[in-house]
């Protein structure tokens, strides 16, 4: 063996993670999005108000450089680094101007940048980087090379006080990419787009050998999305914007605009930016948009007495054929990575439904005859998907048991939407009833310990009242893994299954004790994903923040650390953090049951899926910690491996 000491534990210093492990910083495909790092940077200089005018140009050599008329990033002496500013923006990571969003009067509240991360990025990974920095009646040069400093900051020119701006030239390094060069389409998409959200901004882009191209828009959001789509819209495009202007419970200044169409066929593919960062994967701000469009949609429908009769609208019937284009501001937004894809932040669901949700409603009340185009279409939609899930009912009605008295079931009958919650507990269980969405949602309330079923004979598993319900609403019978293809799942009632406890170590005792229930006698419907566990939070922490409350949800105890962490740091002082902890989840209204833990989109779920070899593999494990004959071995294997587990008692 070798040897595994202290000296084996290696420091990555300065820009090294980033070497290291560059696919955790950037997409490596290609520099694309090192540059977009720089670009996103001149877009936040424009956000903020300071620059007019974003330029970028591409030379024969494939260098690339992007200038901005914002203010210049500065090349003072760091008061407490001793280095020049500018140095420290390129060669540290976690060095930057927007970490204070929420202070008042801040020029980057609503900036895509976070995490001071950005070009030190696109500094490291290329072989040399040029700066140039007009600011304070001088022009500044600094050089890098592989992320180290190669010419020092040095004033070589100057210029009139008001004229200031930021150069940057880069020659990314191929080693860390697995092609050398950008993607001119995609960079072009970017520049448009910056261009079309940035109305009055001028973006333009220059590559030796082609025509330069230059955009500035006044409304573009139609525009755009008229060039984005294929076909004609049923109805046409609506333009709309709404912003908070008095804080209640959001920020000022937060808000969305939007442009939405209708298709009967063709569209495109929708795109959504979040402080003009591009959100390639969507998230919540677009889960709030369809949520909005959806509330105005149905009112509208059912005021105007649209729906045929047996006929309910599901989100994706109205969804489903909407082309859009979303770009909302939120004060602090939380991604998922530095590549930020996607906005994981709950509290922008709400705030996009919000404001989406009335101004459409009523555009679809004055444009009558197009708010009826784009109701009939939902309409036929349903109709397509209540045919298709029919000819699963029919299948699934012989033989049906009388369902659970205590079963609260759902109203639809789409399996590929219904989900039923098993809740620990009567009072978690009627606030689940109370904050779930009837239409698709199903609670199970279970009373106190499911029967530990590991050696439980199948014919007699229906002694235990908890264990027949279960099966019952889930509607498959219980079976072995040698069935696993046999089974007939045709009964199945819901497409997800999801145990929900609370977090403490009753809770994890219960969660045991339904995977050893369904891994034992409902195998197929581990194998295929139909089995999620709900994290619901353990910890709620409300920021005063003028005269609104702020609520953040955490998951555990580390996630509450960071949290907090991160208040400090945006400078909010102690008193105006409260932090509660949730003994569990009947503790929690409605409403926050909805939010944190019911809600698909804000709420977190973990899929307990394997395949069929992991199965048989976790057999073994679980007939030691479950089989009744075992406790020697338990005991044993505790006494070797129980520090690698974590215990809470
Ligand atoms: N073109 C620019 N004009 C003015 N200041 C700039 C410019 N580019 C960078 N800066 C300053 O440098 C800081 C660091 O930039 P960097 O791209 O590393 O991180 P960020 O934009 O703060 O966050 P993120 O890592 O999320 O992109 C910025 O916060 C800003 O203060």
């Amino acid at each position: 063996m070798t040897d595994y000491s202290a000296a084996s534990i290696r420091v990555l210093k300065d820009l090294e993670p980033v070497k290291e492990r560059p696919g955790m910083y950037t997409r490596t495909t290609c520099p694309t999005h090192i540059v977009q790092e720089v670009i996103d940077n001149s877009a936040d200089e424009a956000l903020a108000g300071y620059a007019k005018k974003i330029s970028v140009r591409i030379d024969g050599n494939g260098i690339i450089e992007v200038s901005d008329n914002g203010r210049g990033i500065p090349v003072e002496i760091h008061p407490e680094e001793g280095r020049p500013a500018v140095e420290l923006v390129f060669c540290k990571l976690h060095a930057g101007g927007k970490f204070n969003k929420k202070e008042s009067g801040n020029a980057y509240r609503f900036s895509g940048g976070l995490h001071g991360v950005g070009v030190s990025v696109t500094n490291a990974l290329s072989t040399r980087l040029e700066v140039e920095i007009k600011r304070g009646g001088g022009v500044h040069k600094i050089v890098f090379a592989d992320g180290f400093v190669i010419e020092p900051l040095t004033r070589i020119g100057d210029v009139g006080q008001r004229n200031t701006g930021t150069t940057v030239r880069i020659a990314p390094d191929p080693k860390y990419f697995d092609s050398p060069k950008v993607n001119l389409g995609q960079l072009e998409h970017l520049l448009r787009s910056k261009a079309v959200l940035m109305p009055n901004v001028t973006v333009e882009l220059d590559i030796e050998g082609q025509e330069k191209k230059t955009w500035c828009y006044q409304n573009g959001m139609a525009d755009y999305l008229n060039e984005m789509m294929v076909g004609t819209p049923v109805a046409p495009i609506f333009v709309g914007e709404k912003y908070v202007t008095t804080a209640n419970g959001f920020a000022v200044g937060e808000g969305a605009t939007w442009a939405l169409a209708w298709f009967e066929e063709g569209g495109g593919k929708p795109e959504s930016y979040v402080n003009l960062i591009p959100t390639l994967d969507g998230g919540t701000h677009e889960a709030g948009l369809k949520a909005g469009v959806f509330e105005a949609v149905k009112a509208f429908a059912e005021h105007h007495a649209i729906l045929p009769a047996k006929v309910k609208l599901a989100q994706e019937d109205v969804c489903g054929k909407m082309t859009y284009l979303l770009s909302a501001k939120v004060l602090d937004p939380q991604f998922q990575g530095q590549t930020k894809e996607k906005l994981t932040s709950r509290d922008a669901y709400k705030l996009v439904t919000q404001m989406v949700r009335d101004p459409f409603e009523l555009w679809l009340n004055s444009h009558a005859d197009f708010g009826r185009k784009i109701a009939e279409l939902a309409v036929k939609a349903a109709q397509n998907r209540l045919k298709s899930t029919q000819k699963v009912e029919k299948k699934k009605s012989s033989g049906i048991a009388t369902l659970p008295g205590k079963l609260t079931d759902c109203e639809s009958d789409d399996i590929g939407r219904n989900e039923l919650f098993l809740v620990e507990g009567d009072s978690a269980g009627g606030s689940a009833k109370q904050g779930r969405d009837k239409e698709t949602q199903a609670v199970l309330p279970l009373r106190g310990k499911v029967l530990n079923t590991w050696e439980v004979d199948r014919g007699q598993l229906f002694k235990n009242n908890e264990v027949h319900d279960i099966s019952v609403a889930v509607g498959v019978d219980p079976h072995g893994i040698e069935q696993i293809d046999s089974i007939d799942v045709s009964g199945l009632r819901y497409g997800r299954i999801i145990v929900m406890s609370d977090a403490d170590v009753d809770g994890s005792h219960i969660q045991v004790l339904l995977f050893t229930l369904f891994l034992k006698h409902f195998p197929a419907l581990v194998e295929r994903g139909h089995i999620h566990v709900a994290q619901p939070p353990l910890f709620r922490v409300d920021v005063e923040a003028r005269g609104h409350t702020r609520k953040i949800y955490c998951l555990d105890e580390n996630e509450k650390v960071q949290t907090l962490h991160k208040l400090r740091e945006e400078g909010i002082s102690e008193n105006k953090i409260s932090v509660s902890r949730f003994k569990g989840l009947g503790e929690m209204n409605p409403d926050q049951l909805w939010e944190t833990t019911l809600c698909p989109d804000t709420r977190r779920l973990v899929p307990f899926r394997a395949s069929r070899q992991m199965i048989e593999e976790m057999t073994a494990t679980f007939t030691l910690l479950m089989g009744k004959g075992e406790a020697a071995g338990r005991r044993a294997w505790m006494e070797k491996d129980g520090g690698l587990v974590e215990t809470d008692v």
